[in-house]
């Protein structure tokens, strides 16, 4: 029986992997003669950059950084923590920031200040899904995978409490609201 925390599915699995595909491609030709240094905001994003590392074909690399600000909230604090940071340098680099969820946009506004002042070539975001409704902050995002309602999501990577990032779709998570 399905776990009855999981609501009503917002992206089916296969939605996903076509979706992953064509954002794959798009970057393999956008980032063609670059130096491609994608980072992957743990924990959330690495299940999406997993899957969409193979889908580009040309020379990249990764590099992590954990920053939270939900806990076990559904509601972001508002305050960004770094808990880990680069291994490396990112001066001169095309950074590409790997995100799993877009909500309010206090997370990223963290991320492109921070990383920015590092003065990497390029900065730019690819963020599997987007929740416009509940924007605090605007930023600009070069690769969109979804736009989902205002509601608590779960699965591929996102989670509740840590739990659900194994579902291999994107739901709802049903108490909410
Ligand atoms: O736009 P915002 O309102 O800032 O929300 C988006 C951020 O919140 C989530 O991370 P979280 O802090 O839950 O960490 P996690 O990825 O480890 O779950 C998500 O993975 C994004 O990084
Ligand atoms: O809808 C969400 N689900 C899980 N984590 C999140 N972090 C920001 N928004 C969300
Ligand atoms: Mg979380």
């Amino acid at each position: 029986m399905r776990d009855p925390q999981i609501g009503e599915i917002l992206v089916q699995p296969d939605d996903l992997k076509r979706k992953v595909r064509d954002l794959g491609a798009q970057i393999s030709v956008d980032y063609a003669d670059r130096d491609l240094l994608m980072v992957c905001v743990l924990k959330g994003a690495v299940f999406f950059l997993a899957d969409l590392m193979r889908a580009i074909d040309i020379p990249c690399e990764v590099d992590f950084m954990a920053v939270s600000s939900y806990g076990s909230a559904t509601d972001s604090s508002g305050v960004v923590r770094i808990l880990k940071d680069l291994d490396r340098p990112i001066a001169g680099r095309d950074v590409l920031i790997i995100e799993d969820i877009v909500d309010s946009g206090l997370t990223l506004q963290y991320l492109m200040r921070n990383l920015g002042a590092r003065e990497p070539a390029t900065l730019e975001v690819c963020a599997l899904l987007t929740k416009p409704e509940r924007r605090k902050v605007e930023l600009p995002t070069r690769y969109v995978g979804f736009e989902i309602p205002d509601t608590f999501a779960i699965g591929y990577g996102l989670d509740a409490g840590e739990r659900f990032r194994n579902l291999p779709y994107v739901a709802a998570l049903a108490d909410d609201g």
